[in-house]
């Protein structure tokens, strides 16, 4: 029997074993020249640890908590979408080996199976992801409306305000955070770096298909123009608000009780505005390196947002993150976790549930060895004296 992954890298070559070349790309694709996507974990590769000797590390304690949540490890699934292209168990499968892990999945709004069946197959927590939808009619009629209610707005009433939304499309999202509520999701993950989807190459070419999406069924109806390159591209357009704005975070807190995280934050002036709009959380994160290529890898951004936050809201990154040594970098630089999307995927395709229980696992297992040779038995301990950016290298090291 051949030996199976000994890292996560090696997941990443099953799956390209097992998939068809169409959902291999989308899965490992970034946007345009993928510079974004590569630098996401060569970056990680720029920092240099600093281990501290002669401490006791013969117990290692990972645990900690998010939003009061208990989690065996500072690891989150990140939320991908249409992960039956991986596994037909797909979402399903990706939440038995999260609760079996401990560790907190994130569904994705773009999730083949429903949040419904998802809640339905194990008990866990887990948050539920949301992308604030457009309707056909908002992209019609839309910027008409904006004027109007701009130069009328004195009189616009509460109730005019609510039909906007309505017409908006807005009533699609109330749903979507109904249903989670009801369904025993504890927090809203909501992505802000998509206004309209980034370009990624592979999908045109191979005119990536639109997967099913069983949270929208019957909510929305895409008359998505299906003769061009990526179909998930033109699916996606009609589908995404790119009207979304700060606004509409204040709008969301007032339909949920459930804490919100932004998720796409990677600057100090939008993380500060994060925290004024009152969010629960943020996530340091351009997507996995497919929306906006040439922002930088995010562990090169987080310092930068920690600071501007100052301990308000729990800051987590996501991108890039592959060993134990880059999860421990990150908090070394101020996160309180990280999360996992592209490995994720890449153990689902490799071996179903087993194969993301096997990834999962293994990041923790590296973690908790990288705190006993950094000399950090508990994640109070990882401090940012454990880690140098290169840059930083002591002029005698050079
Ligand atoms: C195939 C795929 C699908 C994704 N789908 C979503 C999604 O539906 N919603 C979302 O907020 N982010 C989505 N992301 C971005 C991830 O949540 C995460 O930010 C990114 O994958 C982290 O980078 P990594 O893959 O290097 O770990 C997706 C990423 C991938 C690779
Ligand atoms: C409106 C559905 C868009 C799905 C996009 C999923 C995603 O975020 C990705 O990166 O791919």
């Amino acid at each position: 029997m051949e030996d199976g992954p000994v890292n996560l890298r090696e997941f990443q070559e099953l799956a390209k074993r097992n998939l068809p070349k169409m959902y291999y790309d989308y899965f490992s694709g970034g946007a345009e020249d993928q510079f974004t996507l590569r630098e996401n974990v060569e970056a990680f590769q720029r920092i240099m640890l600093r281990p501290r000797i002669l401490v006791d590390v013969s117990k290692i304690d990972m645990s900690t908590t998010l939003l009061g949540y208990n989690m065996s490890s500072p690891i989150l699934v990140a939320p991908t979408g249409s992960q039956q292209l991986a596994h037909p168990q797909g979402e399903l499968a990706t939440a038995r080996a999260a609760a079996a892990c401990n560790a907190i999945m994130v569904l994705s709004f773009a999730s083949n199976y429903s949040l419904e069946d998802v809640a339905s197959t194990c008990n866990a927590v887990r948050f539920y992801q949301l992308y604030v939808c457009s309707g056909f009619l908002n992209k019609l009629f839309g910027p008409l409306f904006d004027t109007f209610c701009l130069r009328f707005h004195c009189f616009i009433t509460c109730s005019f305000e609510q039909f906007l939304q309505v017409f908006k499309r807005r009533d699609v999202s109330a749903t979507l955070l109904q249903r989670a509520e009801r369904n025993g999701y504890k927090a809203i993950v909501v992505t802000v770096d998509t206004p309209r989807l980034g370009r990624r190459e592979a999908d045109e070419k191979n005119k990536m298909i639109i997967p099913r999406n069983s949270n929208l069924e019957g909510l929305i109806s895409v008359d998505a123009d299906l003769t061009g390159g990526s179909k998930l591209e033109a699916y996606a357009s009609e589908t995404l608000d790119p009207s979304l704005s700060w606004k509409d975070i204040e709008w969301l807190k007032s339909i949920t009780k459930l804490p919100i995280i932004l998720k796409g934050i990677i600057t100090a002036e939008d993380a500060r505005k994060a925290v004024d709009a009152g969010v629960s959380g943020i996530v340091v994160s351009n997507h996995g390196g497919r929306q906006l290529d040439y922002t930088p890898p995010t562990i090169s951004v987080l310092e930068e947002v920690v600071k501007a936050v100052s301990g308000a809201v729990p800051v987590l990154l996501d991108g890039g993150v592959r060993r134990g040594t880059d999860v421990f970098k990150a908090l070394a630089l101020g996160a309180k976790a990280v999360m996992i999307g592209r490995p994720v995927v890449y153990g689902l395709a490799a071996n179903g549930e087993h194969g993301v229980r096997s990834v999962i696992k293994m990041l923790q297992n590296e973690l908790e060895l990288t705190m006993a040779l950094a000399g950090c038995p508990t994640l109070r301990d990882i401090t940012r004296n454990h880690v140098m950016i290169n840059h930083e290298r002591p002029r005698s090291l050079l």
